[in-house]
């Protein structure tokens, strides 16, 4: 539905383009797109939504060129961008009244529709405040209301659960798992947890680059075997660190409990575990765990 076809994007006194070449075709479903701070993740997303246009390449939407004519995909667009701004003075409703009016939402099927938004999103209750004395929790849910103002078929959300608490991001994840199932979906976020129950697909961004395209058990297979936890004394800790890539760490009164990422048993005693998305992810952006040389070695 969604086709992004060898897209570059190079800013005006960078060397390196901020996305290089990158081809991903996007059906139903949701796609999480996971990377690194300055991976390209945000710039890919303005371009797939019509705000950016690509140096080269080309963004097809129902097999139409999206970036010559982009009104087709901007009517079938919710999009929330990583810098989403609201006017300080309006209350929730007026907002979202003024943006149904933009996308051209019919004045009667907004007002059903942004009641049914604003309890979606858990802001019944402040609904009369000005959006200037919300929280960045509650600014966030406002961008998440408006991608849904229009019924869209496709939602680009840029990091949508930034600022939200642990039982927002849930409901949220949870609504966007639902959505996918009639809609493209494309999240990008930092935070494997986001996309790790809910994306059937996810891609992973580096420099520019897609490094590696998958659903959850096809990245999860590229470190079968590979991850391992050692206990060791928090003296030894910066020499693990110094030889394989560390993906997660805990002080326990035993020891420093350190789960790696190893090709093969890193040291006598260490434990194979079963890998788990945040493995395979840093294993993706560090590249494959090969242990390092020992210092001194
Ligand atoms: N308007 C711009 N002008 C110049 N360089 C830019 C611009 N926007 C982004 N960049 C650069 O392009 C690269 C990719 O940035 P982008 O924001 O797309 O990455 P990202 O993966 O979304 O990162 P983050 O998670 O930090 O938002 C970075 O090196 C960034 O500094």
């Amino acid at each position: 539905m969604l086709d992004l076809r060898a897209v570059t994007k190079r800013y005006k006194g960078r060397a390196q383009p901020a996305v290089d070449d990158l081809t991903l075709r996007l059906t139903p479903g949701l796609c999480g797109l996971l990377g690194p701070n300055g991976a390209g993740k945000s710039t890919l997303l303005r371009i797939a939504a019509t705000v950016t246009r690509p140096t080269a390449g080309t963004v097809l939407f129902h097999g139409a060129d999206a970036v010559a004519g982009p009104q087709p995909l901007r009517r079938a667009l919710g999009y929330l961008p990583q810098d989403f701004g609201v006017y300080p003075n309006l209350t929730a409703r007026e907002f979202l009244r003024y943006l149904a009016a933009a996308k051209g939402v019919p004045r009667a099927a907004a007002r059903a529709r942004i009641d049914d938004l604003l309890e979606l999103v858990n802001l019944t209750d402040a609904v009369k405040r000005p959006l200037g004395t919300y929280s960045g929790g509650m600014l966030r849910r406002i961008g998440i209301a408006q991608v849904l103002l229009a019924d869209p078929q496709v939602i680009i959300v840029d990091e949508p659960t930034a600022g939200l608490d642990p039982e927002e991001r849930v409901r949220f994840r949870n609504l966007l798992g639902e959505l996918a199932a009639e809609r493209v979906v494309l999240l990008s976020t930092h935070i494997v947890s986001d996309v790790e129950s809910v994306a059937s697909d996810i891609a992973v961004l580096t420099a520019g680059r897609l490094r590696a395209r998958g659903t959850p058990e096809e990245l999860l297979r590229t470190v079968a075997g590979q991850v391992w936890e050692v206990l060791v004394d928090p003296a030894s800790v910066p020499a693990v660190q110094a030889r394989y890539t560390v993906s997660r760490l805990a002080r326990t009164p035993e020891g420093v409990r350190i789960r790696l990422l190893s090709p093969h048993q890193p040291y006598e005693g260490a434990a194979p575990l079963p890998p788990d998305l945040e493995d395979a992810y840093l294993a993706l952006v560090h590249g494959p765990p090969t242990a390092r040389a020992p210092e001194g070695a």
